[in-house]
């Protein structure tokens, strides 16, 4: 059949496309930018008919239609893989569940271990060849099509058509439905101005780059932050190779900062594989030969991530304790975010030659009812999610200072980490740091 022909075929409404969902499935759907919206507002309209539906994305960037008008949950369940502030707040309500994931192996939790039916995502249109660039994520759709019985693409006019890699496209013979969505924009995902603590962070990071270093951004305002003040240095030569794409690696290329050219691997290109910004983020990826868009296997291994030489890796946390052990995802037992690629950067980053793992967090966090907490913790808040072991951290980063864990005895780490808090809770670390038998008096 020809390409055309069966493209007419297959493009069908999206409530004719959603009758594919039964009872009992569990559904792919949508992953940051990627947002499905004609597809998620048919299977909310499917609501009576459905029962016991899994549905299943992360990172989500605008209203579920389908969980906010199932507020007793009888008909669907949202299954995040990495919430964003409108998941944890469903979560908190108990409409939402967290999958714990180390990302660089969610490909293979598609192909070995996670059910899935039907996969519903965004695609930019087709090219002549048939085959849909899914553009803003790769991620792991191309190993969730080769499971599932039905696919369904929703075609947006605006999706940037973007260069990889491989498995960034699904050819049109493994497609079932197509759904025409015309221009629907992308969401998008604003980044704040840095902070005057983002700025001394910044500081300790950047005098730790040197020029041809290969730069990965966790997610997150710090890591965004830090992308701007890197394009605000004089270093030269930068690479790029990250989970996330975000606009403070525009920032970079912009400045003159970022040639690709000190690469082991996808010389002179940017290697991603999920980008979440603004439109300029967007309009910088369409059809950017320097653009490298990968399935999240290839882009965080630490296999694959520490061939490249000076890889710098620079991701936030929640908070960390005096052994070194990262909170980066949950307060206490509540979650707020997922461990993501965090940890296979850090270990990506440690074993890259000349490479460097930060870990970037403000001294304290001020709760809603104004309270000032320290984020350096004599022990774990009860409850919180450890995201990186304590063998495994490298440098960790306050307004106040950086050390470097790696090779640190128990008391030399309790006396490093003292040493960048915020100094109006050092006193009183010092005094469970004794309790705890790991202060040793010099
Ligand atoms: C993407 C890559 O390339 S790979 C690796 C990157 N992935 C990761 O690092 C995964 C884990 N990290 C993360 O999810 C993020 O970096 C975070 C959560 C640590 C920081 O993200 P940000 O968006 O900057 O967090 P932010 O400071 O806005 O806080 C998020 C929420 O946590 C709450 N919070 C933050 N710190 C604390 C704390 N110490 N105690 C209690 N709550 C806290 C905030 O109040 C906020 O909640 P709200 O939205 O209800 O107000
Ligand atoms: C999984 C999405 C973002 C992250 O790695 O934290």
């Amino acid at each position: 059949m020809k390409i055309m022909d069966e493209y007419r075929k297959k493009c069908v409404s999206a409530d004719e496309a959603v009758k594919a969902i039964k009872s009992g499935d569990w559904v792919e759907f949508a992953w940051g930018a990627s947002f499905p919206g004609l597809l998620g507002e048919a299977i909310d309209r499917r609501k009576e008919e459905l029962h016991d539906v899994n549905m299943r994305g992360g990172v989500i960037l605008k209203p579920l239609p389908f969980i906010e008008n199932d507020p007793a949950g009888e008909h669907f369940t949202w299954n995040s893989m990495h919430m964003g502030g409108y998941e944890r707040k469903l979560a908190q309500k108990g409409f939402a569940y967290y999958i714990p994931i180390k990302y660089s192996e969610v490909p293979r939790y598609m192909r070995e271990n996670c059910r899935t039916d039907v996969v519903a995502i965004q695609v930019a249109p087709m090219d002549a060849y048939g085959y849909f660039n899914f553009g803003v994520t790769i991620s792991h759709y191309a190993a969730a099509i080769e499971k599932a019985h039905t696919v369904i693409v929703e075609v947006n006019e605006d999706m940037p058509k973007v260069h990889g890699g491989y498995e960034h496209t699904v050819h049109i013979s493994k497609v079932d439905y197509i759904v025409e969505g015309g221009h629907r924009g992308l969401p998008v995902l604003p980044s704040a101005a840095p902070s005057e603590i983002d700025k001394k962070i910044a500081d300790h990071v950047l005098s730790e780059i040197r020029d041809g270093s290969c730069i990965q951004l966790g997610i997150g305002g710090m890591p965004n932050a830090l992308g701007k003040m890197i394009a605000e240095s004089d270093l030269k030569d930068l690479g790029v190779h990250t989970e996330m794409l975000v606009d403070g690696f525009v920032d970079m290329v912009e400045a003159g900062r970022v040639t690709g050219m000190c690469k082991n691997l996808d010389r002179g290109r940017m290697a991603y594989s999920f980008a979440a910004g603004t439109q300029k983020l967007y309009d910088f990826m369409q059809d950017n030969p320097a653009v490298a868009a990968y399935p999240v296997d290839y882009t965080n291994h630490p296999f694959i991530s520490s061939k490249i030489d000076q890889l710098i890796s620079i991701n936030s946390a929640v908070e960390i304790d005096l052994a070194g052990q990262v909170c980066s995802e949950s307060a206490g037992p509540n979650i707020i975010s997922g461990s993501g690629g965090q940890l296979d950067f850090v270990e990506g980053a440690y074993n890259s030659k000349g490479g460097k793992s930060f870990i970037c967090l403000p001294s304290t966090f001020t709760d809603k009812a104004g309270k000032v907490h320290s984020r350096i913790k004599a022990m774990m808040t009860l409850g919180s999610v450890i995201t990186d072991t304590r063998a495994g951290v490298q440098f960790v980063v306050t307004e106040y200072g950086k050390v470097n864990l790696k090779g640190m005895s128990s008391w030399q780490r309790a006396e490093a980490l003292i040493s960048i808090a915020h100094p109006d809770f050092q006193e009183a670390l010092i005094a469970e740091a004794k309790e705890l038998k790991i202060w040793r008096r010099k």
